[in-house]
């Protein structure tokens, strides 16, 4: 039986459809990706906490979900927004469908909606906050719980999705022949500071030759270079990287002691908080799977996967940083690297999963700068 849902954004507006998971209530800052493929690792990825993630695609559900493809332990983003889901899923590595899948995590869905209005509004306001609430239901709550949302700004989140204790990580790939994730020989040791870090990185890392250490965000550096580490791997994560002062003083040391060091996303915002330079929030961000991002050595462009609401304000940095890499959407900073020290990241998501592979190579550069230090 459908169940009424609706979604109340702080403006006043009000969205009227009907449940896709759970019944319940749920608060997040509403933002949309454009990705047209990729919603289970989209919900399970850890940057999205307390955002609720409108999909500009419209049919969503079509292949079910498959336990070996979540980015996470758990889904973290605080619900899904939808045009339509299909009556049934089809795909042979499909265990359940998404409506299930969402109902047994308790994670609140709704389908049924103008997605396309909602984006505009959204594009037009800049991201805001929102409730959405499934089952029973009451407008005037649920208006009073969007506009109770503090926002995510100066909201850290990264101690809240970081894993309790460190933890070992060695899988590879999935190969889809056998099922069975493949492992290579490690030939260096990485420290992966878990901010909220997603599968596909500790894959992409184990792939190359690295054995992986993941330890919580608040690590203190000395505890880290105990490790002995050949470099260190700051993930991507949710909310601002602002408040993370433990982190951004954990980088200075490694930066200080010319560690390489690789930041992706929310390890990029950190890497440049903790060389001096300051972040901003976006007016709506980048989620999606195809944003064009130019690498300025050499002018290549490369479609990327995105995912962020705030940024590297680039005239802030300082005169050890060199920008790397620009958004050809809105010329916000992607990427910066130290001139004095083996330290760069990326502000997108060269991991992508989901998303094209394009900037893989950044990887690869990681590895080869742990080889040039050895
Ligand atoms: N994917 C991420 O790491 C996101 C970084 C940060 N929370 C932002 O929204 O900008």
């Amino acid at each position: 039986m459908t169940q009424p849902a609706i979604l109340a954004l702080e403006d006043g507006t009000i969205f009227e459809g009907i449940s896709a998971g759970a019944p319940g209530l749920s608060v997040g800052e509403v933002v949309f990706n454009t990705a047209i493929t990729g919603y289970q690792e989209i919900l399970t990825d850890p940057s999205y906490a307390r955002q609720i993630v409108t999909l500009t695609y419209p049919h969503v559900g079509n292949t079910g979900m498959t336990e070996q493809d979540d980015e996470a332990r758990q889904v973290w983003a605080s619900g899904l927004i939808v045009r339509n889901v299909p009556r049934r899923p089809s795909n042979w590595r499909s265990q359940v469908s998404m409506p299930e899948w969402l109902a047994r995590r308790g994670i609140v869905a709704i389908a049924d909606i103008d997605t396309r209005k909602l984006t505009r509004l959204l594009r037009d306001t800049g991201a805001q906050n929102g409730a959405l609430m499934a089952g029973e239901i009451n407008i005037d709550a649920a208006l009073e719980a969007a506009r109770k949302f503090p926002g995510l700004k100066g909201m850290d989140l990264a101690k809240v999705v970081t894993t309790p204790t460190a933890y070992e990580w060695n899988d590879g790939q999935l190969d889809l022949d056998n099922n069975v994730f493949v492992h290579a020989d490690p030939k260096f040791h990485v420290v992966a500071y878990d901010f909220g870090v997603k599968h596909n990185i500790l894959r992409m890392l184990a792939e190359r030759g690295c054995r992986v250490s993941v330890v919580p965000a608040q690590t203190p550096a000395e505890q880290v270079l105990a490790m002995n580490p050949d470099g260190v791997f700051l993930s991507n994560g949710p909310g601002d990287p602002e408040p993370c002062d433990y982190a951004i003083d954990a980088i200075k040391e490694f930066i200080g002691r010319k560690i390489p060091t690789f930041g992706i996303c929310l390890g990029h915002q950190l890497l440049g908080l903790a060389s001096g330079a300051k972040t901003m929030k976006m007016k709506f961000g980048h989620h999606g799977a195809n944003h064009p991002v130019q690498d300025l050595s050499g002018g290549r462009v490369m479609i990327t996967s995105q995912n962020h609401g705030f940024a590297v304000d680039e005239s802030t940095l300082p005169a050890n940083v060199r920008v790397t890499h620009r958004s050809l959407f809105d010329n916000s900073n992607q990427g910066i690297e130290l001139t004095d020290a083996p330290a760069f990241s990326f502000q997108g998501h060269p991991e992508a999963s989901p998303g094209p592979h394009d900037v893989g190579p950044l990887f690869d550069r990681f590895v080869a700068s742990m080889q040039q230090a050895k």
